[in-house]
């Protein structure tokens, strides 16, 4: 078949969001090249033990002054969304050694955390006023400033809960500046909704994807995608570029969008040849690939609280993050007798080196401590390992401190034929899928105006820095 104008490499949200923004535009000779047997990359659900869970994407967020096309097509396939109640933590924290924290006392903590909060983000909003660019710091640093820094176990999960849990990193390494405000929450709101239905998070995507490709029933059928096809190799030169998978096919095309993660940016999965320029290395190798893991368990029977206002608990450890978030199921699935507890950044890098049956130990060593020693043990475990995934590299992208925004347009701008898109281009919602999802559609814009006219081929708007950087760099290819 004839070469296609646009190779995209990735199904993932952003992916299909580039690729179906070049097909409404009238450029339908595209070819989609997916490492994985299905599309929707860091969506995916899974079936555990009858039940449909998410092992990447779950929460929607809605009810803001922005509608979220996310949200939207939710309400439109009439997906089961569950609305996230954090309003119960204060009743339920528990003690490293077990037994609850008194409920004043989290809540006076909990008060102190908010303050604290609304302190960073005013702080952020005045480094960033016009006329003011200030540095940036990290959360850790505004919250010094605050006179507050959470040392204690219970101060310190709260905080988790706060920073973490959203960032899937640390205050100590979270840019301030780039991170607070949440504009996804202050533009979609303040409601996030918990999506559990049998057809997944997926079928949104698919939703989406149907809209352009063939497709019979849910299943994408269209000689654009390619599933299972790893790509390893990009040769790109002023006329056009050649596409290498690990299969041995190659592919010819004008043009190349990748829409891989940063972490697999970060590996050595794909080889670009010639290297890319020093400046596009270094914006891709400081930024970060956070790491977020659920882990689903499958009891004989529940033994943990149910009813209103428990879906969520909080375990607090000397040590910071060490199982921290719990969250059962019964409203969603009743009956399923499913818990997961989310861990992140170094102690989910931990947990995903340790063999299942370790995991499970340590696991049934916290949940002993909070409801004794008389519990069950797991029909079932799950545990994601998308730091290891090469894939994946990690579940979404961080704003570290000391990397400007400078740097962030360099990680989205194109080097020759080669344009990029993927959650960590998009800095308002970063680590969303609606990052992706707004990503995907960016990218393809700016290949799309570029295909029309050669003047705008190179730099988004910002033409006069980047192209500047452009002839700094000793090994740009182009110079
Ligand atoms: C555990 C977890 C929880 C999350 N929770 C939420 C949430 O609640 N709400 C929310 O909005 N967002 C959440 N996210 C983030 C959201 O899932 C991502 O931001 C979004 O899905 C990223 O889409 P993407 O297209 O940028 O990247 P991806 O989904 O990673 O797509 C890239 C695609 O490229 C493919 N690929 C990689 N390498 C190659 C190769 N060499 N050749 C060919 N194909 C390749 C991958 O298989 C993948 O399909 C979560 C993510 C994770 C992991």
């Amino acid at each position: 078949s004839p070469s296609p104008t646009v190779i995209i490499i990735g199904a993932g949200m952003s992916g299909i969001l580039a690729a179906k923004t070049l097909h409404d535009s009238g450029i339908q000779d595209i070819l989609i090249l997916e490492a994985n047997s299905k599309i929707g990359g860091r969506i995916h659900s899974v079936q555990f033990r009858g039940h449909t869970v998410e092992l990447g994407a779950n929460w929607v967020i809605g009810g803001g002054p922005r509608s979220n096309h996310l949200y939207e097509i939710a309400s439109k396939l009439n997906l089961k969304t569950y609305l996230s109640d954090y309003g119960n933590i204060s009743a339920n924290i528990y003690k490293q050694e077990g037994g609850l924290y008194p409920k004043h006392i989290v809540s006076a903590a909990l008060e102190v955390a908010e303050t604290r909060d609304q302190f960073c983000t005013s702080f952020s909003t005045r480094l960033s006023a016009p006329g003011h660019d200030r540095d940036d710091v990290s959360i850790l640093v505004s919250q010094r400033l605050f006179k507050k820094v959470p040392t204690t176990p219970l101060d310190m999960v709260i905080d988790y809960f706060y920073n973490d849990y959203e960032d899937a990193e640390p205050p100590r390494v979270t840019s301030l500046k780039n991170t607070i405000p949440r504009y996804e929450f202050l533009d979609f709101g303040d409601q996030t909704y918990f999506l559990a239905d049998s057809r997944g998070f997926e079928s949104i995507l698919i939703y989406i994807a149907k809209q352009f490709l063939s497709h019979k029933h849910e299943v994408i059928r269209d000689q654009r995608l390619k599933l299972n096809k790893v790509v390893r190799e990009i040769n790109y030169s002023k006329s056009g570029v050649q596409v290498k998978t690990e299969d041995g096919s190659v592919y010819q095309a004008k043009y190349v969008i990748v829409s891989v993660s940063v972490g697999v940016l970060q590996s050595d999965l794909i080889v670009f040849k010639p290297h890319l320029p020093q400046w596009k290395t270094q914006a891709i190798y400081e930024f970060d690939m956070a790491v977020y893991t659920k882990i689903f368990l499958r009891f004989p029977y529940k033994f943990w609280p149910s009813g209103p206002e428990t879906e969520f608990f909080l375990y607090a450890h000397e040590k910071r993050g060490y199982y921290p978030i719990w969250q059962h199921l019964e409203t969603e699935m009743p009956g399923s007798n499913i818990l997961f507890v989310t861990v992140t950044d170094e102690e989910a890098k931990r947990i995903e080196q340790q063999p299942d049956i370790k995991i499970q130990e340590e696991i049934m060593d916290v949940l002993k401590k909070m409801f004794g020693n008389d519990i069950p043990e797991p029909e079932e475990i799950l545990i994601p390992r998308w730091w290891s995934n090469r894939f994946f590299k990690g579940s979404f992208s961080n704003w570290p401190i000391g990397y400007s925004q400078r740097r962030h347009m360099q990680l989205k701008e194109p080097v020759g034929r080669i344009y990029f898109c993927g959650e960590h281009t998009y800095s308002r919602y970063l680590g969303y899928a609606d990052a992706a999802y707004f990503a995907g559609i960016e990218t393809a814009n700016h290949l799309i105006k570029c295909l029309k006219h050669e003047k705008y081929c190179n730099g988004y708007d910002r033409h006069s820095t980047i192209e500047r950087l452009h002839n700094e760099d000793p090994y740009d290819p182009d110079a």
